[in-house]
């Protein structure tokens, strides 16, 4: 079957730097796949490039199409969409515009369009968004009202309702406490269920291991392990790589 996202032996390499080595991974239909690592493992810069956010070398492959030279919108409104880590909601629009603004920016013309003709994206996308991040009853709110786990929330939903085919989230439980993660994984499952396939990034080990069906592990930019969550649990080159810099693996 082809894979929803499938990446061969990319490279990035900053100023001599070697910020990812030869990293093969790939993302079936319907699957929420983790990206784990130390800091500095390479994670954000592996989002940058498949998003075509960084110059790098080897293959991207969208659904089977080689999207490696496609500038990032152009890839967005094939379907490769994205958080950014420590990203800001649009404070001064409600929740619902938040997500408007998303879903418009991954339409050819959601711009002039609703320049043109007043109306915004379809408002279907919008409305699926907001009913499986069970944000409808905030639709009309403003995000600075909101609790910081809303406000992921609204985040991700933003992304997806641009209505892509595969989500990269960077670090999507930064500044939760545990119950806002757990509520955040029971959301990313939904999406999932939904037809989405996720790429998640997250410290938040509890989070990663209780939600994804597989995970990859970086360090240093290599690949180093990859498995279930119950094998990666049990890696000594995980373990070995988190004691190296944390002195604990989760
Ligand atoms: N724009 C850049 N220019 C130069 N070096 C960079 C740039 N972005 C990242 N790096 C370097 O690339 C390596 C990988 O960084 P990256 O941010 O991708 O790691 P990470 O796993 O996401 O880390 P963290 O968990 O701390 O967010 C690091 O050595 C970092 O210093």
């Amino acid at each position: 079957m082809t894979a929803a996202l499938e990446t061969v032996r990319l490279g990035v390499t900053y100023g001599g730097n070697k910020a990812l080595d030869d990293v093969s991974l790939s993302i079936s239909e319907g699957e929420l796949v983790g990206l784990i690592g130390p800091n500095g493992a390479g994670k954000t810069t592996f989002i940058d490039a498949i998003t075509g956010f960084t110059r790098c070398s080897g293959n991207v492959m969208l659904e089977g199409t080689d999207i490696s030279g496609d500038k990032p919108h152009v890839r967005a409104r094939k379907g490769l969409n994205r958080t950014w880590q420590g990203a800001e909601l649009y404070d001064e629009l409600t929740v619902r515009e938040n997500l408007e603004v998303g879903a418009a920016n991954s339409q050819a013309g959601g711009g002039l369009r609703k320049l043109l003709t007043g109306r915004g994206p379809a408002p279907e996308a919008v409305d699926r968004a907001l009913d499986l991040l069970k944000l409808r009853h905030l639709a009309d709110d403003l995000p600075e009202a909101l609790p910081q786990g809303r406000r992921k929330m609204v985040d991700v939903a933003r992304a997806f309702a641009a209505g892509g085919r595969v989500l990269c989230l960077d670090e999507p439980a930064a500044g939760l406490d545990s119950d806002e993660s757990l509520e955040l994984g029971r959301r990313l499952r939904s999406l999932v269920d939904a037809g989405t396939s996720l790429l998640l990034v997250d410290h938040d080990m509890g989070l990663v291991l209780s939600v994804c069906d597989r995970i990859y592990v970086l360090d240093l930019g290599r690949v180093i392990a990859v498995g279930t969550p119950e094998e990666i649990r049990s890696s000594d080159a995980v373990v070995k790589a988190y004691l190296g810099e944390e002195g604990t693996a989760a």
